[in-house]
């Protein structure tokens, strides 16, 4: 049986990590021989198996964001720290130069990632970079290159050099006209923003990839990522994070959400863990390629009070963006998550206590 923990625990260990002194130490292949670029269409596919034996060679782009950092640290545990490669085009801060291999890689720059795929030997690829939701719709174009653009560099590099891809998704990749209440993994897709229609294209991208090139391809739906120690990247379920910085610094937090919205959510802990286990899964326990994950799903109201056990003087207020709120009431509620469940053995280790879980 998973050790289910309340989300109470990971609020606090939330704060506790966000560094706040009060009272509770509250501190707050198959491979191609040629690439995709280069392929006839009738050409024909061998296999050639990556050797399991060995630890992986791993690449993460866009991993100066609030996932990369701490996917880095959970590899490196695993498979070495210079086995680990983060990369960015931001600067990193010295506590991450300094804590394993870092280079420069701009994913919309074919010939540079090309480089550093071939010169590190990389045999895994966590493709994290991204532009998300609210950023997104504030510059679609650049949105549209990096995400679109820059996904189409990336599958191409990982089929010509056989390397195992993983792309996350997101709830965002649902919109209107999908079942929210829960969402299965396959039903009507039709998103509403930029960053919604880019990973469905990544989805159907990768998944025809791996039916028509054999890539390794490997893809989860994320739900909106709960952190403490990293900063959201622009995002319709950023108010989830911020409200702990705020609760530590100011005692006061300003949502930009409705206090009814309902939305999946989950640790960071445990969507990292379970973006490890199915790049880890034997290939043959996968019958799908994207997969939802799912932990809780709460509102900021059900968060606020959760926060406030922890820091009662914590002040909330409203002042709902509306363009946030579009696309948040677009989103499912509740994610169905059985197939992974059942596929690779997925179980979250951070929940919501029953009663709490439904409005
Ligand atoms: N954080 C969350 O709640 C969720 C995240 N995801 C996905 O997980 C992945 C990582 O998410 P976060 O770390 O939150 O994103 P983030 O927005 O915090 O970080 C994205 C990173 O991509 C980098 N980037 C932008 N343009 C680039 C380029 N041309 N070349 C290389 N890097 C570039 C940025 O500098 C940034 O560091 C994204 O693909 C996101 O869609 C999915 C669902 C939920
Ligand atoms: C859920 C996501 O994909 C992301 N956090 C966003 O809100 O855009």
């Amino acid at each position: 049986m998973p050790i289910v923990k309340n989300v109470s625990r990971a609020v606090s260990q939330l704060l506790q990590s966000s560094g706040c002194g009060c009272g509770i130490s509250i501190v707050p292949v198959r491979c191609i021989g040629v690439s995709p670029r280069q392929v006839a269409s009738d050409a024909s596919f061998h296999s050639v198996s990556f050797s399991e034996s060995d630890h992986p060679r791993v690449l993460i782009t866009g991993g100066l964001g609030q996932l990369g950092v701490g996917l880095a640290k959970l590899l490196r545990k695993r498979f070495g720290k210079n086995n680990v490669i983060l990369s960015d085009i931001r600067k990193p801060a010295d506590h991450v130069f300094h804590s394993g291999p870092f280079i420069y890689s701009d994913i919309l720059d074919y010939k540079n990632l090309r480089e550093i795929v071939v010169n590190n030997r990389i045999t895994w690829l966590f493709h994290y970079s991204a532009l998300l939701s609210a950023v997104g719709e504030a510059n679609v174009p650049l949105a549209r290159a990096v995400n679109i653009t820059g996904l189409h560099n990336v599958l191409d590099i990982a089929a010509e050099h056989n390397l195992r891809l993983f792309v996350p998704s997101t709830i965002g990749a649902f919109g209107p006209t999908s079942p929210r209440d829960p969402t299965p993994d396959l039903c009507i897709q039709r998103p509403r923003t930029i960053y919604g229609v880019s990973k469905v294209h990544a989805e159907l991208m990768g998944e025809y990839y791996h039916y028509r090139y054999g890539l390794d391809f490997r893809c989860l739906r994320y739900p909106g990522i709960i952190s403490a120690d990293s900063q959201p990247g622009g995002g319709t379920t950023d108010y989830a994070v911020q409200i702990f910085h705020d609760a530590i610094k100011t005692g006061k937090f300003q949502c930009n959400l409705k206090p009814d919205t309902r939305l999946p959510m989950m640790y960071i802990d445990d969507c990292l863990k379970a973006t490890l286990e199915v790049m880890e899964a034997p290939a043959e326990a996968l019958t799908m390629r994207t997969y939802n994950i799912s932990a809780m799903s709460f509102t900021p109201e059900e968060l606020a009070q959760e926060v406030q056990k922890h820091v009662p003087e914590l002040q909330v207020t409203y002042n709902v963006d509306e363009v946030r709120q579009a696309i948040a009431d677009s989103w499912p509620m509740n994610f169905d998550d059985s197939n992974a469940r059942r596929d690779w053995g997925w179980k979250h280790d951070y929940d919501l206590p029953e009663e709490e879980s439904r409005g």
